[in-house]
């Protein structure tokens, strides 16, 4: 790339356009990280334009529904993280990142001091950015980001039930605004956040693509949905450990009907336990559900920075699965999986390419990254309650055996000694008896 060019582009024309009017000029636009990031998730699901008078097709979506879910978003973070982690100094080695909490669930206070870096991600991109000296920055390796290498995305452990937002609040990613339910109060640095490719029908009618405009701000109602009940409230800790122990990676059909399968659970078309059901939304859904607002729309969702955190704690469990599971790349789906989510697919749009297989890996030993995550206690299977309980009961039947045995002998005791003074008055009868013996013996 020549001095000059801008670091992130990103292609805003269908193939046809790509190369320009004459064929030979590639069109890209500048863009920023975070809007990049939110773009190339936008691309991944939207519908391919198939010409004018014809239905857009939208049998298509390359981050969603199929095993290259986890894979897709967990590079889909990585990348985001490496761009914010940028910074002037060539070369430099990259350190391990800890990714911690931004939750009340512990590791508070490294997790908040990202998450204000990750708030002005931004406008530190517009103070040196594009909006104010077009064209200025962003000579290819001179992205002057947080320059710091071991800079580390926070997570929101959103299985945490119940129906409140426990990040929602002004010093993290936003309270709602007291005067309108759905938007983020002005006290947050991310109330004027604003969306990208909003104009979703005009992307599928009209063949154009997310060009990049910023409209209006971003929404959010965390619990909102009166329609919805069952998007009212958040996952449960249990739904985590119950998507963990499931062993298989994904099953047939590789797809949101998936049964048994640990990737259509964590992704949330699943009850927890792994049963497919057109109904259930669990985990990663659920969370989306519930903020009710930008966030819960595919196309748009990645516009809520909140979308950072969610998928950084679906990743934590896919890397927690991958720890305790240890599969190997084997149990990922070479074939028959949808467009984009076999093993060796690329996965669209990212470049230079990278495979699902590359991101089927334990992130402390491959990626340089891992979690601070305290996991709820396991549940007890039915027979280890079984188990416990033939134990527990033999311990108390041997306790109250002790006690009723202790409690027998010490009444035979008292018995004993109530007997006593019997014994003792003939025993003193029998030893004066004696005594007077002696005296008359001794009189004689
Ligand atoms: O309806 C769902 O299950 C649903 C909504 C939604 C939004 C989103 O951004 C996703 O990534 C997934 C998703 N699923």
């Amino acid at each position: 790339m020549a001095e000059g060019e801008p670091m992130l582009r990103f292609a805003n024309y269908q193939y046809q356009e790509v190369f320009g009017p004459d064929g030979n000029t590639p069109q890209f636009e500048n863009i920023t990280i975070y809007n990049y990031f939110v773009w190339s998730h936008y691309y991944s699901v939207s519908k391919t334009y198939l010409g004018p008078g014809q239905a857009s097709f939208g049998g298509v979506d390359f981050s969603h529904e199929g095993p290259g879910f986890v894979t897709w978003h967990r590079f889909h973070l990585l990348q985001l993280e490496r761009d914010m982690q940028a910074s002037t100094e060539r070369g430099g080695r990259r350190k391990r990142g800890r990714r911690g909490s931004l939750g009340a669930d512990g590791g508070m206070k490294d997790g908040r001091r990202k998450g204000k870096e990750f708030g002005d991600l931004r406008r530190r991109e517009e103070q040196g950015g594009r909006r104010t000296d077009r064209g200025e920055r962003g000579k290819c390796g001179e992205m002057d980001m947080l320059g710091d290498s071991t800079f580390a995305l926070p997570y929101w452990n959103f299985a945490i039930g119940g129906s409140e937002c426990d990040i929602c609040t002004d010093d993290l990613m936003g309270a709602r605004s007291s005067f309108d339910m759905n938007s983020i109060s002005t006290n947050s640095v991310f109330s004027q956040w604003r969306v990208i490719c909003e104009s979703v029908d005009d992307y599928d009618s009209l063949g154009t693509v997310c060009n990049n405009s910023e409209t209006s701000p971003i929404r959010r109602n965390p619990a909102g949905n009166v329609a919805r009940p069952a998007v009212q409230r958040l996952p449960e800790p249990k739904d985590v450990l119950d998507c963990l122990e499931l062993n298989t990676f994904d099953t047939p059909p590789y797809y949101s009907t998936s049964s048994e399968s640990f990737r259509n659970t964590i992704e949330g078309y699943s009850a927890p336990q792994g049963m497919y059901d057109p109904v259930v939304r669990s985990l990663h859904n659920l969370a989306h559900l519930f903020l009710n607002g930008t966030g819960g729309q595919t196309h748009l969702s990645p516009n809520d920075p909140i979308f950072v955190l969610l998928h950084t704690f679906t990743d934590a469990v896919f890397d927690e699965w991958l720890r305790r599971h240890a599969p190997g790349e084997i149990v990922y789906p070479e074939e028959n999986a949808p467009i984009g989510h076999n093993r060796r697919s690329n996965m669209v749009p990212f470049w230079p390419p990278v495979t699902n297989a590359e991101m089927f890996v334990a992130a402390p030993e491959n990626l340089g990254y891992s979690y601070e995550v305290q996991w709820p206690a396991p549940a007890y299977t039915l027979s280890e309650i079984i188990t416990i309980a033939v134990i527990a009961a033999v311990l108390v039947a041997a306790v109250v055996g002790g006690v009723i045995a202790c409690a027998v002998r010490a009444h035979s005791y008292r018995s004993a000694e109530a007997l006593e003074p019997l014994l003792g008055d003939t025993f003193r009868r029998y030893s004066e008896d004696e005594r007077r013996l002696d005296k008359s013996q001794s009189v004689v």
